[in-house]
Formats: C-alpha cells, structure tokens, sequence
C-alpha cells in the first residue's frame, strides 16, 4: 500500500443502513461530523456510502480504525464511467499492485445508476485489460487477489483492500453515560463497549489515595486518552477526591465496606449524570470476580439509584475481557502498577442486604457527603 497514492476512501457503516430514513439521516450526518472531528478531509455520502478526502492520508487510514459507525473501508482510486477511462487507471493500477502471470485474480464489479453496460460486461472488459497486462489468470473462487471496480453513475472507483473498521454506532447518537473509571482493566473495557454503541462517556475516577498508590491517578489519565482517542472528541474525565469518605467508611462499615463504597459511588454518579445531563451509569463488574460482584451485592449496591447501572461485562469471564483490553490499547497500562484497594477488608461480605445497607448510611451523613460534589 505505501507504494499507492489513492484520491480518496470509501468508507462503509452498517447498522445505520437500517434504520429508519429520519434515524438514519441523523446517525449519517452525527458520523460526518465525528469524522471531520478526527481528521482533516473533504467528505461525501451517497448511496450508503462515504466517501472521504482526506488532506493526510496515512493519518486518516490510522484515525478511521477507531471511528465507531464505520464497518469498513478501502483507499480507491477515482476516475469516470468511461470504459476507456476505466482500461487506463486500472492498467496503472494492477501495475501498481505487481499482479504477474503466476498469479490470479478476480475483478468484483459493483453497479449503481443507470448505464449502457451491465455489471457482467464490466467484469469481462477489466478482466480482459487485466489478463493483457499481466498474463495473471482468473479464478473468480479463491483468488490471490480481489480487484474491486464499482460504478456509481459518472464515477467509477477501483480498490483492492477493505480493511476492518470498528463497526458499532457513532459516538454520541445514544446519548451520554456516566462511566466509573478505576486503573484496573475491566472498566475501560465497559466504557470502551458503551461508546461502541453510540454513548459518549464523563468517567469519574475515584480518587482513594491514601487507600492506593500516588501511581494510579497517573495511569487512569494514561487510560483515559486511550479511550478518548476511540471517542470523536466526546470524552471526558473528571477526578474526584474520596479518600476522606472512604476512611469514614471504613470506620462505620467494617465488613460491608465494599458495599458501602460502591453504593455511595453510584449515588454521587447519580448526582453527576443529573448535571451532565446523561441518562446511565457504567461500570466493569463482571459477576462473581470479586466480593462485591455477587448478585445480592450488585442488587444491594444498586439499592435506591434512579437511574439505570449498566455493566456490559456482566457474562463476560477475565480471558474474555482482557483479549478486548489489548485489542484496544488499555491492558498495558492497566498493568503498569497493581490497583489494589487498601480499604478492603479481610472478610468482605458476599450476601448483602439492602436492609443492612440501609442501617449502615443511616449512621452517616450522606447527604452532607453528596453536598461535597
Ligand atoms: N476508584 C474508582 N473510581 C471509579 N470507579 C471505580 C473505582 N473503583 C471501582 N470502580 C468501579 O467499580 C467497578 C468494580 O470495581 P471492583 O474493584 O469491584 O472490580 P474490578 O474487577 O477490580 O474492576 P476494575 O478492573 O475495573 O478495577 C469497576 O469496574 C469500576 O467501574
């Protein structure tokens, strides 16, 4: 591919394709913008595609990998609907792509608009050009390589990589969340997955010095411009103090400080999402992995929060959740230092009650400690 200067990428999303003509129109026009946000380009869409001009094209084939919304995309060249027009790019190109006689091929016509030939005559025709330039053979079922020539009315494109984008929805069109963000590994993955579906992210970090090392502050901003940089520019983070309700805590809870902990979390979430206007909480408990993720804890922790908790990673065991981490840059990082809590007693409770929960809050002043933020 560095050998190539293409004119333009042709970008293709999915799930937008099928919604509703309005829904649609608004999730296109929110991926343009989240494209134009991230790089610097010329950009189009027609017939369910986009097609981008971009000014640096090696940054843009870097930036498009994490743009949620686009599904695939491909560098092209462009030239018209002419069959001449058509012989001299694609000559130039299979040249380019160093196709020889010991290899083969497959032309894989696409045909949008009306036209005097059909897609079939287009196959045969640059078939044809290639076979007498190269000497390649055709082999339309396993083929060395695929060359792709798609008429969309006046204009044709020719390409032969669709490289894998990120798939999911565009940032931003499912409205905002709140995402509590520790240094460990699980919960940039939540957060990771709830933009892929559209949601742009306020993480809010705990910040629990002195129950942790002076590190982790330093590595959750690591993390955080990770995740920003999947975000299209809607990301935020906000780090707040906790040390001080988590000694109080400690104190007044003993077993059930975990419990106690997560649940005034969620509570102060609750607070942050009514002013920042987002509709969920996200957080990266994964059933079962540790105390607090027990079921009758999860319902205990919940206790009383009027707005949704979601946790994406719910049914999804550490192998499973650690392979997602590396894919997207944050497992590394989460690594770098151990995040370990030392607030955490020795015999944590797993069977919780909101009862209990509620005896235990009734000792503190909460609200005075939700004034705080
Ligand atoms: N200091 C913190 N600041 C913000 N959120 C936190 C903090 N600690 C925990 N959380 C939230 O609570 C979830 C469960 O945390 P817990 O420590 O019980 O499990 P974990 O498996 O270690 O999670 P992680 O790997 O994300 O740290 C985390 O995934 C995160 O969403």
């Amino acid at each position: 591919m560095e050998n190539f200067t293409y004119d333009l990428i042709i970008a293709r999303y999915g799930e937008i394709g099928i919604k509703s003509p309005k829904v649609r129109k608004k999730f296109e026009n929110k991926l343009v913008q989240n494209i134009k946000s991230s790089l610097n380009a010329d950009i189009y869409i027609e017939d369910g595609r986009i097609f981008i001009y971009p000014k640096n094209f090696k940054k843009a084939l870097k930036s498009l990998k994490r743009i949620f919304g686009i599904v695939s995309f491909s560098p092209a060249i462009k030239t018209s609907a002419e069959f001449n027009e058509i012989k001299n790019k694609l000559v130039d190109y299979v040249r380019r792509l160093g196709i020889n006689k010991k290899m083969s091929f497959a032309i894989r016509p696409r045909r949008v608009g009306n036209h005097e030939f059909t897609s079939q005559d287009l196959a045969e025709f640059a078939g044809d050009v290639v076979v007498k330039e190269t000497g390649a053979k055709v082999d339309l079922d396993n083929p060395d390589i695929e060359i792709f020539i798609e008429v969309r009315h006046e204009n044709s494109y020719i390409y032969h990589e669709i490289v894998e984008g990120p798939g999911g929805l565009p940032v931003g069109t499912q409205g905002k969340v709140i995402g509590l963000l520790s240094g460990g590994i699980d919960s940039p993955v939540a957060l990771y997955l709830m933009m892929k579906r559209g949601c742009s992210v306020t993480a809010l970090h705990f910040d629990i010095r002195p129950f942790t090392i002076d590190g982790n502050i330093k590595k959750v901003k690591k993390i955080s411009e990770v995740l920003e940089s999947y975000s299209s520019g809607e990301f935020e983070l906000l780090i707040l103090k906790y040390g001080d309700v988590l000694k109080k805590i400690k104190k007044i809870a003993g077993k059930s400080t975990c419990i106690v902990c997560r649940h005034l979390m969620y509570k102060i979430a609750e607070k942050i999402a009514k002013k920042k206007n987002a509709h969920a909480i996200v957080d990266g408990s994964s059933l079962g992995q540790v105390a607090s993720q027990t079921l009758p804890n999860i319902l205990t922790t919940h206790y009383g929060i009027e707005i949704p908790i979601l946790s994406p990673l719910i049914g999804m065991d550490k192998t499973e959740i650690r392979k997602i981490a590396e894919k997207i840059g944050t497992y590394e990082i989460s690594c770098e230092s151990p995040d370990i809590c030392k607030a955490v007693p020795k015999h944590p409770v797993t069977y919780s009650t909101p009862k209990k929960l509620t005896s235990i809050l009734d000792r503190m002043d909460v609200d005075e400690i939700l004034k705080k933020y």
